[in-house]
């Protein structure tokens, strides 16, 4: 079994970028990125953390704006109208899921398209499903950037994505679908789920529940990509049984190590194509 490293694939970008980064410094821009962050969710915390030294390893600024569990709907919608007025922001990474009581759709609707680096706007979404230049979540990127850089076949394989999130699930479905995989998409209503995630050559397991995925779900040979985020205990564990799987997986990214090591590069690499756009 091979494991998949998020950590060799965002070290493959890291030069480039870093080299983009130069660039625009020498054109007097320093990319900005707006990190929301309202609430008190383990995972979002995380990430928003992570992220922010991320973006000071590679040189460039990153705000955190915090706001508690108790925040309005009105401070929401005027926090994202002054990022979209701010000329130093680029990009705005809103935590999800936003505190009980807001109304993310209306929060996100506020959001200006170019902005929206992590793609959550209808616009963007609307763009990814209608084949169109855009920004696209960054989780799901960062699935097909390790799918891509170990050269995994896509084209005509048979994909099953376990979860129909808006940040996950439905926009890693419509890139493997890009890419000519044939996709199934999983979800709390699915009849028979283990059926069809043993028929996956390509089984990305993206719910939300800790270690769901277990050996019995895995064809011989299959290649696992886990998008979950857990925390159990103390401890970071994925949406796959990491033990039990790797006994027929044919290759597994780990948690952490795996895709959420490469989603803050797809964060760097949003910001920087939107900061290149605007000196043009
Ligand atoms: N709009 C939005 N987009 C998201 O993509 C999103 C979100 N909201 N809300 C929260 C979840 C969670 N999430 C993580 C991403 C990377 C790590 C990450 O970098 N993990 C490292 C470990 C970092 C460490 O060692 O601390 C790894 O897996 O190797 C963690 C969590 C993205 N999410």
């Amino acid at each position: 079994m091979k494991i998949l490293d998020g950590k060799a694939v965002a070290a493959a970008w890291r030069e480039r970028l870093l080299r983009k980064i130069t660039e625009l410094k020498q054109k007097n821009c320093v990319p900005g990125l707006a990190i929301v962050l309202a609430g008190d969710s383990k995972p979002s915390l995380m990430y928003a953390r992570f992220m922010e030294k991320v973006a000071d390893s590679y040189g460039f600024k990153a705000e955190i704006y915090r706001r508690g569990e108790e925040v309005t709907q009105q401070d929401m919608e005027d926090l994202i109208h002054q990022l979209n007025e701010d000329d130093a922001v680029h990009g705005i990474l809103m935590m999800m899921p936003l505190p009980r009581g807001i109304d993310s759709s209306r929060v996100i609707a506020c959001m200006d398209p170019d902005k929206d680096i992590d793609g959550l706007t209808s616009v963007n979404l609307g763009r990814l499903a209608a084949g169109e230049e855009g920004h696209f979540p960054c989780t799901p990127r960062a699935v097909m950037a390790i799918l891509d850089y170990y050269h995994i076949p896509l084209d005509g394989k048979r994909a099953v994505v376990l979860g129909r999130s808006k940040v996950v699930g439905r926009p890693v479905s419509l890139l493997l679908e890009a890419q000519n995989a044939t996709v199934t998409v999983c979800h709390s209503h699915t009849a028979d789920m283990e059926t069809l995630a043993g028929e996956a050559d390509i089984l990305v397991a993206a719910m939300g529940r800790p270690e769901k995925v277990t050996s019995s779900m895995v064809k011989p040979g299959a290649v696992v990509i886990d998008v979950g985020i857990n925390r159990v205990n103390g401890k970071t564990v994925g949406d796959v049984d990491f033990a039990d799987v790797s006994t027929v997986a044919g290759a597994l990214t780990p948690v952490p190590g795996g895709v959420g090591s490469v989603t803050t590069t797809m964060v760097v690499d949003a910001i920087v194509s939107e900061a290149e756009k605007r000196m043009k």
